[in-house]
C-alpha cells in the first residue's frame, strides 16, 4: 500500500485477532514509533509491548485500578479481560523531561505521532490497531504499573492484531469544513 492511499483510507479495527506483528513487521513498528517528530531530540516516550503474560499483566492493572475506584464489580471482572481485545497492546507512555524550549503539549503530541505512526505502520503491513484510553489511561495506579512519574503520561493502549472482519468503508470527511485559506 503506497503512502498515500494508506494515509487518506486509514481506518481503525476493534476486532484484532492472531496473529500479532512479529519480527520485521513488529521491527518496523517499532522504527516507526522513534521516526516520529521530536522536537529537540528529548524522545519524550517510552513503550511497552504487551503479549500473553504481559496482557495478563495489563490486565491485573486495569482490575487494581478498578478495585482501588470502587468500580462496579461487573466492572472488575471485565477489568482483566480488556487488553485481551486483540493478541498485542503497545502502551504509550510520554516521559516528561522539562526543557526551556519544548513545552509538556509538544511532549505529547510527539508521543501522540509516535502511537499513530506504529499504527499506521502495522496497517501498512497487513495487521491494524485501535488506540484506545479510557480512564485507566488516567489512574495512577496503571501509570505507576509502568514505574511513570506524576509529570508522565499515558498517551495510549494501542491495540494490534488481525483484522477480523473487512472493515466496512468509512465515509469520507469533508475538508472544505476544516481547512480555510488565512
Ligand atoms: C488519544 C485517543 C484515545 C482514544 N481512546 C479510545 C477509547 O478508549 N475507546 C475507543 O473506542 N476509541 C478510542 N479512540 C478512538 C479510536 O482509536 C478510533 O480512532 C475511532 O474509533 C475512530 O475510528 P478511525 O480511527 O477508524 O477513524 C481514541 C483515539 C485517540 C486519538
Amino acid at each position: 500500500m503506497d503512502a498515500i492511499t494508506l494515509l487518506t483510507h486509514r481506518q481503525s479495527h476493534p476486532r484484532l485477532i492472531e496473529p500479532a506483528p512479529t519480527g520485521d513487521a513488529l521491527e518496523n513498528i517499532m522504527i516507526s514509533a522513534v521516526r516520529a517528530p521530536d522536537h529537540a531530540c528529548l524522545a519524550p516516550w517510552q513503550f511497552f509491548i504487551c503479549e500473553g503474560e504481559g496482557l495478563d499483566r495489563l490486565g491485573q492493572l486495569f482490575v487494581d485500578s478498578a478495585k482501588a475506584n470502587n468500580r462496579e464489580q461487573k466492572d472488575v471482572e471485565r477489568a482483566a479481560k480488556l487488553p485481551h481485545r486483540a493478541p498485542m497492546v503497545i502502551v504509550t507512555a510520554m516521559k516528561y523531561t522539562f526543557h526551556e524550549k519544548v513545552p509538556r503539549v509538544e511532549q505529547l503530541a510527539s508521543a501522540a505521532c509516535a502511537t499513530m505512526a506504529m499504527q499506521m505502520a502495522a496497517q501498512a503491513q497487513g495487521f491494524n490497531g485501535m488506540w484506545r484510553t479510557g480512564s485507566y489511561a488516567q489512574c495512577d495506579i496503571v501509570k505507576q504499573g509502568f514505574g511513570l512519574a506524576a509529570d508522565d503520561e499515558l498517551v495510549g493502549f494501542l491495540y494490534l492484531g488481525t483484522p477480523q472482519t473487512k472493515a466496512g468503508i468509512k465515509p469520507a470527511r469533508n475538508i472544505q469544513n476544516y481547512f480555510s485559506r488565512f
